[in-house]
């Protein structure tokens, strides 16, 4: 941390999680094109994008490239079958040869299927840092989201974040895709009040039109509202506009900036609340203007670098 923001703490390693594409793993172009966009993250899948009969072919293929490609400050995260199917073994063997940033977890609906994965991981020391990500997507998923999101305590703290399926959910409940996500709304808030209530990252469901640029605006900037993190994507045209509505505004960075300044004065010393133009300003304020102002930093370190 190079900035204002090293002087205050926050409750989670901030990283940067604006903008999540996921990869068909069976899909050569696609991989191919991944270390030129400007993602923050990616989902390499061999769940529901793969076919059954290419499943075997999609993780030699993402051995492979992942073997050669250098994915740079973008996280890497395979996304595995369920451990109920056929695949989940093998799914589990590539995860532990390629040892990327995270594995997700795909429907999950009880504590218990972290706990076996991360207990699978830590059987092996390779795999120390590699963290667990889980798809909430299903209605008893959503259900138990606390209940998946407290299992991170006891799982080696492996649990690292929430993903939303929206198209597995609707499915599911029989809610139909409409602009505003109205009926889906409460399910949503649920999942990330679950992973904010364990200190977990939360991230927004796809949008499946990927040419109406608009709706997919309009989408992100509900998903921020809510308090996402970032947004799953399925498309390239989708990246600079997640970047942006997840990202800090201008504004946003002046007036956190305005805030860690005003409180690292030591005129305001010992004052756990204090006033900024007619505006009640507390130190809880300081702390999140200090996690904005990181991802700036790792923003910015992103771009000036050669
Ligand atoms: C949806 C797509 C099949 C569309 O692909 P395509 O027909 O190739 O679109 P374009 O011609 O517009 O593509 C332009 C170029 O961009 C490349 N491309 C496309 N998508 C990606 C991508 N995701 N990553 C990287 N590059 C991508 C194309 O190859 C074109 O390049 P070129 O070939 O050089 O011309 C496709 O976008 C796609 O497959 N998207 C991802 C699908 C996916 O991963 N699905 C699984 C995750 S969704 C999910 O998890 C749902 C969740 O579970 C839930 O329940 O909600
Ligand atoms: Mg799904």
């Amino acid at each position: 941390m190079t900035s204002e923001a090293s002087s205050f703490r926050f409750h989670h390693p901030s990283r940067l999680r604006r903008s999540v594409l996921t990869v068909p793993a069976i899909n050569d172009r696609a991989l191919d094109k991944v270390t030129g966009l400007d993602c923050d993250a990616v989902i390499f899948d061999l769940e529901d994008s793969v076919a059954e009969d290419r499943k075997a072919d999609a993780r030699h293929k993402l051995l492979e490239f992942l073997q050669n490609a250098d994915l740079d400050h973008r996280e890497r995260i395979i996304r595995i079958n369920a451990s109920d199917t056929p695949h989940f073994r093998e799914d589990m063997r590539l995860v532990l040869q390629c040892l990327p940033d995270a594995v997700l977890l795909p429907k999950v609906e009880e504590p218990v299927t972290v706990q076996d994965v991360a207990d699978l991981l830590g059987e092996q020391d390779a795999a120390e840092g590699l963290r667990i990500w889980a798809m909430i997507e299903t209605p008893r998923g959503v259900l138990n989201a606390a209940a998946i999101a407290s299992s991170g305590r006891t799982s080696d703290s492996r649990l690292d974040a929430f993903v939303v399926g929206l198209n597995d959910l609707r499915k599911a409940t029989g809610i139909p895709a409409a602009p505003g996500r109205t009926y889906l709304v409460p399910y949503l808030m649920q999942v990330v009040l679950a992973a904010r209530a364990y200190g977990l990252d939360v991230i927004d469901s796809v949008s499946n039109d990927f040419r109406d640029l608009e709706a997919f605006s309009d989408e992100s900037a509900q998903g921020r509202a809510m308090g996402f993190d970032g947004k799953m994507l399925i498309h390239p045209a989708q990246v600079e506009p997640a970047n942006h509505h997840f990202g800090p505004s201008e504004p946003a960075i002046a007036e956190a900036r305005l805030v860690v300044e005003t409180f690292s004065d030591l005129a305001h010393a010992g004052l756990n609340v204090i006033n900024i133009d007619g505006r009640m300003i507390e130190r809880l304020h300081a702390e999140e203007a200090a996690r904005l102002l990181a991802k700036v930093d790792m923003i910015t370190a992103r771009k000036d670098k050669p």
